[in-house]
């Protein structure tokens, strides 16, 4: 009996300006322990795989069963397929258990690409890097901010390298946020061409130790390719620049202890994605705005987890009363929360043999 646990965890992705570039690795893990009975020569299941599931985040979304439809054990069955494998071995058991809100701007699906990924890779034995297994993410889910970070840990920078024309033309798998096939597209008993090398890149980015992050997780789900398709095509030139020097800032202003108030929270304000996501998360303007450094003690700043509804909180201390403003402000807007003080997970994903 050969077994394994993969442990990956959530992110929170844009941290204000970062829109798609920024991502920061948070204490909050999704765990997918798999058990491999190698006595037993046949399997009733399809594919030889059975998935439990028991969700840990309050979620009431019901989770497919099926490994062809499963986020994370249809990604390890594009990962084999990829590298000309089928399917799991014969009597192959994944438990699930996910604490992670799902749909509510904690990256619950790159960690479940994450999670898929590395199941693939181990389950075929294929000794992908995790440089390598990025690129299969990509192919999955288009934004490299959340995955880069579920993957390597920390507080991230990312960028895609331009795709040549034909790479961008592959259809093996939609270039979309999530998977919306079973793995490796329809399966078509070809085996799909392995991800172009290279897409995605990542750099760690220092943490000064006395931050910690607040979570307050409304109860409400935000679909992250509904609060994409609110977004413009196109934005003024200052806009950008605004961004641009913010997310310049953040990285230095998030590593440098000890913490400033006032350059972090000018490094969080952001023009390109929140004020068009207000539509979708009633009160979020008048959330962001309701309190400073100077009016909260504790704080340093305050964004849009992701695509929210989640909201971030960055502070050194005062967690509970920054935690209830921000929730008393939903509160007003006839929407209960939940809230979680967290730490960036430093170490990223990682694969422990039972
Ligand atoms: N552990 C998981 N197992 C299966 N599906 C998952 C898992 N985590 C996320 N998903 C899928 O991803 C969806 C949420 O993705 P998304 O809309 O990007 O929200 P977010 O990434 O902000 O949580 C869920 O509705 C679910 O379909
Ligand atoms: N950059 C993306 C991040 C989405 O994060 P999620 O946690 O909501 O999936 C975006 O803002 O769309």
């Amino acid at each position: 009996m050969a077994s394994f646990t993969i442990r990956t965890p959530c992110s929170s992705a844009n941290i204000g300006p970062g829109f798609d570039v920024i991502g920061l690795a948070l204490t909050l893990y999704l765990e997918v322990r798999v058990t491999i009975d190698s006595s037993t020569t046949s399997s009733q299941q399809p594919l030889n795989c059975r998935i439990t599931y028991e969700d840990a985040s309050g979620s009431t979304e019901k989770i497919s069963l099926d490994p062809e439809v499963n986020l994370i054990t249809r990604v390890a069955l594009y990962v084999l397929r990829c590298n000309n494998q089928r399917a799991f071995p014969v009597e192959t058991h994944v438990h699930i258990r996910n604490p992670i809100p799902l749909g509510r701007g904690l990256g619950s699906s790159g960690t479940a690409v994450v999670a898929g990924v590395t199941l693939g890779n181990e389950i075929g034995k294929l000794g992908l890097s995790k440089e390598r297994l990025l690129d299969y993410c990509l192919m999955i889910e288009r934004h490299p901010d959340n995955v880069a970070a579920s993957l390597f840990g920390g507080f991230v920078g990312t960028y895609l390298n331009e795709l040549k024309p034909e790479d961008i033309a592959r259809i093996e798998i939609p270039l979309s946020e999530v998977l919306p096939e079973p793995a490796g597209g329809i399966d078509t008993g070809k085996q799909p061409p392995a991800p172009p090398v290279g897409i995605g890149h990542y750099r760690k980015f220092a943490w000064a130790k006395e931050i910690k992050a607040i979570a307050i997780i409304p109860d409400f789900v935000v679909p992250t390719a509904n609060a994409r398709d609110v977004l413009p095509k196109e934005y003024k030139r200052a806009d950008v620049v605004f961004n641009l020097q913010r997310a310049a800032l953040l990285p230095l202003a998030l590593g440098t202890s000890p913490p400033d108030p006032d350059m972090i929270y000018l490094a969080m304000q952001d023009k390109v994605h929140q004020p068009y996501r207000q539509s979708l998360i009633p009160g979020l303007t008048e959330i962001l705005q309701s309190m400073t450094p100077a009016t909260q003690p504790g704080l340093l700043g305050i964004c849009l987890s992701g695509a929210g509804p989640t909201i971030l909180a960055l502070a050194t201390n005062d967690f509970d009363d920054i935690a209830s403003r921000i929730i008393a402000r939903f509160k007003s807007q006839g929407i209960s929360c939940q809230w979680k003080l967290l730490e960036p997970a430093q170490e990223g994903t990682l694969v422990d043999t039972n």
